[in-house]
């Protein structure tokens, strides 16, 4: 047990940076610690190890506790420094986010900075700093300054996965706190499916942080920069190429990810875009790709096209591990120790380092109280002479050690990750969500598809049984005799009609009244270049502003659905309806003169659903957009209308 130390020392935390500038070698060597000069916490740039500082690191053994029972040697620290987020990608949360933990629940910037300076008193040299989006935490310029400093005690790399949005703004003074990396989540190049995959806008923003990252290597910053794509299938596989084509003139690296399955995100096999696959398309393309030298800890299997100045890597979670080389341990917001991505074992340092502050979170204050980074510096001595000067880093120490033993040889001890059964959440998201296999009635609508007639002669199979069993004329007469009506039950897979095949209006009297929503979209392509000309520069046409009159049409045109469709289900209480109408710039392919892309949002409370609503909704824009520019374009074409998601109900979330 370790006990409360009844002296003070009021040193500041950024003092204590400050005062290792002489001190990383020099405390080694003396076991002292030396006196500090107080500077504020954002004074200039740590300079890095000194050569001689890295020889020494080297020529040690690599921390006992950082090693596990295969000898992966654990040098990179991850760790989540919110769970909160400003975007809501399809692969990674619900639309309605995550259940945040309470703020006292969540690691304080001095335990994250106190923690770091532990986890590289032994031998940590790369720390990523991830999430939830880091850029939302509000000190994380003040964060990053702090550990930026820990580059003198050896930390060599200090890196970001961000999605980008706000990064342009902070970046400069990230890199000024020692930032060396940036791994920037983009999963599309068009702005209208960015917003179908993030679920908000924020394309722009994120392609002037890029633009900020390359301007400022140009000039030297040296920011090692990566670009994520998690690619879904029927999502945005068609960019593989688009993509592969930035490096022709860019510098960066795109690395590929096959979509994983974590709680919540409705992964299913069919979603997945393999690494073989993605391998197939771009050799297509270029057949003269060439694999490139991979680093020993790389997630990721690079491949260069020549001439090209970028390069891309894909990571295959999926579909080959890469655990041999784990070189990776993880801190949660919380304050949890998770040694692996995909592992449920967790062991809270957060709990054990405010123990001696009764539980509650150590604020700068207390952390000086309790001498906490004073003794860091002791672990840093424990690591550099083998002498064991500090019980409490050693009970810490003792606790990761132990945990980073239990460590498996890959993902966790569970084999591929397709296969995990044992995987409760994960298990229960994939199969309360997703389709096995695709129900049989799709394919009926093509003629003449063997599925369809595996269906047909399915049905009438099982007509045919249910006609000449007993139980079924009984319960018939049984409804006839006692209603006096018209049967009112439905086809299970086709509820539009009655099980003898008529159409009716589905029953939906004893469905329960949930809260529903809809999203759906589609786009108007232009034929020629005038209108989207006249929209860029601001014009409207002589009818009047396309973008509002087209968003009102496409709210009234949901308000008149079940004028329009004839089964609907009249007054279900529509309780919201959102039209967004933008203006894509021409960018090839269909989309060569450019594009509106008009997408609905239209929520319930009800007993049934409002997927057709957003639909019309979507269509009814479509149309108002092609009245309002026909006379500079006749032959525009709208397409592509399609539900993109759709929660509440029995079926529900339900997403693209
Ligand atoms: N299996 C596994 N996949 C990981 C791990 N860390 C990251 N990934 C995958 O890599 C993707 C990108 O993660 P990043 O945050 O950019 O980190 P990184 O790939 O470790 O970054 P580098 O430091 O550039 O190697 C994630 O979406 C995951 O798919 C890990 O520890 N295990
Ligand atoms: C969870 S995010 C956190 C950092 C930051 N918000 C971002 O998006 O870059 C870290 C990385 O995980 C990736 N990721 C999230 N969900 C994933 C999934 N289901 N499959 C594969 N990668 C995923 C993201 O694309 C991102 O590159
Ligand atoms: S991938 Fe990153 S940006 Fe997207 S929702 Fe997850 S945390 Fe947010
Ligand atoms: S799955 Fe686990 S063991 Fe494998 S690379 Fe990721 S963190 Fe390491």
């Amino acid at each position: 047990m370790l006990c409360r130390r009844p002296a003070f020392n009021r040193r500041l935390l950024s003092v204590r940076w400050q005062s290792t500038a002489t001190s990383s070698s020099t405390v080694r060597a003396s076991g002292g610690v030396p006196t500090p000069t107080p500077t504020p916490a954002s004074a200039e740039i740590p300079p890095p190890p000194t050569p001689r500082l890295n020889a020494l690191r080297s020529a040690k053994p690599f921390s006992e506790f950082l090693t596990d029972t295969f000898n992966r040697q654990h040098d990179y620290l991850r760790i989540s420094v919110t769970e909160r987020c400003n975007l809501r990608c399809l692969y990674c949360m619900p639309e309605e986010g995550i259940e945040l933990s309470p703020q006292p629940r969540l690691l304080t910037s001095p335990e994250i900075v106190y923690l770091s300076s532990l986890f590289v008193s032994q031998g940590v040299t790369k720390i990523r700093l991830t999430g939830g989006e880091p850029t939302v935490r509000k000190d994380i310029v003040p964060l990053m300054q702090d550990i930026g400093k820990l580059r003198r005690d050896g930390l060599r790399e200090l890196c970001l996965t961000t999605n980008g949005i706000s990064l342009h703004r902070k970046l400069d003074a990230m890199v000024e706190a020692g930032l060396t990396g940036v791994n920037l989540s983009l999963d599309t190049l068009d702005p209208f499916q960015y917003q179908i995959m993030t679920r908000r806008k924020g394309f722009e923003a994120v392609m002037k942080s890029i633009d900020r990252i390359l301007e400022m290597n140009k000039v030297g910053a040296g920011i090692k920069l990566k670009i994520n794509c998690v690619v879904m299938r029927g999502m945005n596989d068609r960019e593989i190429i688009p993509f592969v084509e930035l490096g022709r003139e860019k510098p960066v690296e795109v690395r590929f990810i096959e979509y994983m399955p974590f709680d919540g995100n409705k992964w299913n096999q069919g979603k997945m875009f393999s690494y073989q696959e993605m391998l197939a398309v771009i050799r297509e393309k270029y057949p003269s790709l060439e694999k490139v030298t991979d680093h020993k800890n790389d997630t990721s299997k690079t491949y260069k096209v020549p001439g090209f100045q970028g390069q891309m890597g894909f990571i295959t979670s999926m579909t080959h591990n890469f655990c041999g080389t784990c070189n990776r341990l993880r801190i949660t917001s919380d304050g949890n120790l998770k040694v692996c991505l995909f592992g449920n074992a967790e062991v809270s340092l957060r709990d054990i380092i405010r123990r001696e502050n009764d539980g509650q979170p150590i604020d700068e204050d207390a952390l000086r109280e309790l001498r906490l980074l004073e003794t860091v510096q002791s672990a840093a001595h424990l690591s550099d002479e083998g002498g064991l000067v500090n019980e409490r880093e050693r009970e810490i120490l003792d606790i990761i050690g132990a945990a980073v033993k239990r460590k498996k040889a890959k993902h966790a001890g569970m084999g591929q990750l397709e296969n995990m059964k044992n995987r409760p959440m994960i298990l229960i998201a994939v199969l309360s969500s997703t389709w096995k296999t695709v129900p049989p009635h799709l394919f009926s609508s093509i003629p003449g598809s063997s599925q369809a007639r595996l269906y047909h002669s399915q049905r009438s199979q099982s007509n045919n049984a249910a006609s000449s069993s007993e139980e079924k004329n009984a319960e018939r007469s049984e409804e006839n005799k006692t209603s006096h009506s018209l049967p009112t039950a439905s086809d299970p897979d086709l509820p539009h009609l009655t099980p003898s095949q008529t159409v009716h209006m589905t029953q939906i009297t004893k469905k329960p009244e949930t809260s529903r929503k809809a999203t759906a979209a589609c786009e108007v392509l232009f034929s020629n270049l005038r209108p989207w000309e006249l929209l860029r520069k601001g014009q409207g046409t002589h009818k009047g502003d396309v973008f509002s009159v087209a968003r009102i049409a496409g709210i009234m045109a949901a308000k008149r659905t079940p004028d329009l469709v004839p089964l609907c289900h009249p007054g279900i209480g529509i309780t919201g309806v959102e039209v967004s109408v933008d203006l894509v710039e021409p960018r090839g392919g269909e989309s060569e003169y450019g594009s509106m892309q008009i997408m609905s949002t239209v929520s319930c409370f009800g007993r049934t659903g409002v997927e057709m609503e957003a639909m019309t909704a979507a269509t009814g824009a479509a149309l108002t957009v092609y009245d309002m520019l026909k006379a500079v374009d006749k032959g525009m074409i709208i397409g592509g209308v399609r539900l993109l998601e759709k929660h509440g109900g029995k079926s529900g979330h339900w997403v693209r």
